[in-house]
C-alpha cells in the first residue's frame, strides 16, 4: 500500500514544504498538503496541530512539519494525543527518531536545514524501521497520555 503523508509549515517552512512536496511526489508517496499555502506570516501551531490530529486520526500515516527551526511544530504537534513527534537535524537523529522513538511526526527547520539536506534526512527516516526493543518506552510515553 502506498504511504499517506502529510506535511504541514508556518510561513518559515512554506518553501521547504514545497521541496519536500516536490521530492515525495517523486518518489511515489502520496502526500496531503495541510498548508500553509503562502509566506504571508501564519502561527506554526495551527498547523502543528492539525497535522498532529491528522496522523492521530490515521488519516494520514506520518506527519512533517516544517517550521523555522522545527522547534515549535515539534511541542506544538507533541500536545495531540498519539502523536510522538521529533525534531531531525542530522542523518542520526532522522534514523533514531524512527528506530528508536517510533516517531510518527518529523519536524525540521527550514532556517537551520538546507533543501538537499532535508530531502536527505526524510528519506532517512522513512527508510529506517522501528525497533522492538523500544516497544516499552513508546507504551510509557502512552501511559503518560492516559495519566492526565
Ligand atoms: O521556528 C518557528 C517556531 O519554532 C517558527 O517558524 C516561528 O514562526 C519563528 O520562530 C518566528 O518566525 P517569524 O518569521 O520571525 O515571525
Amino acid at each position: 500500500m502506498i504511504m499517506k503523508i502529510g506535511l504541514g509549515a508556518d510561513h518559515a517552512g512554506f518553501n521547504l514544504k514545497a521541496d519536500l512536496i516536490k521530492h515525495l511526489e517523486n518518489k511515489g508517496y502520496e502526500v496531503v498538503d495541510y498548508g500553509t499555502n503562502s509566506v504571508d506570516r501564519v502561527d506554526y501551531p495551527d498547523y502543528g496541530k492539525k497535522v498532529g490530529e491528522n496522523v492521530a486520526k490515521h488519516e494520514v500515516d506520518l506527519g512533517i512539519l516544517i517550521c523555522g527551526t522545527g522547534i515549535g511544530m515539534s511541542i506544538a504537534a507533541n500536545k495531540v494525543k498519539g502523536v510522538r513527534a521529533a525534531l531531525i537535524y542530522d542523518e542520526l537523529t532522522a534514523r533514531l527518531a524512527k528506530e528508536h522513538n517510533h516517531a510518527n511526526v518529523i519536524a525540521i527547520g527550514e532556517r537551520t536545514t538546507d533543501t538537499e539536506k532535508a530531502k536527505l534526512l526524510v528519506d532517512t527516516f522513512l527508510n529506517a524501521h522501528e525497533e522492538s526493543r523500544h516497544n516499552i518506552r513508546i507504551e510509557k510515553i502512552a501511559k503518560i497520555e492516559e495519566e492526565e
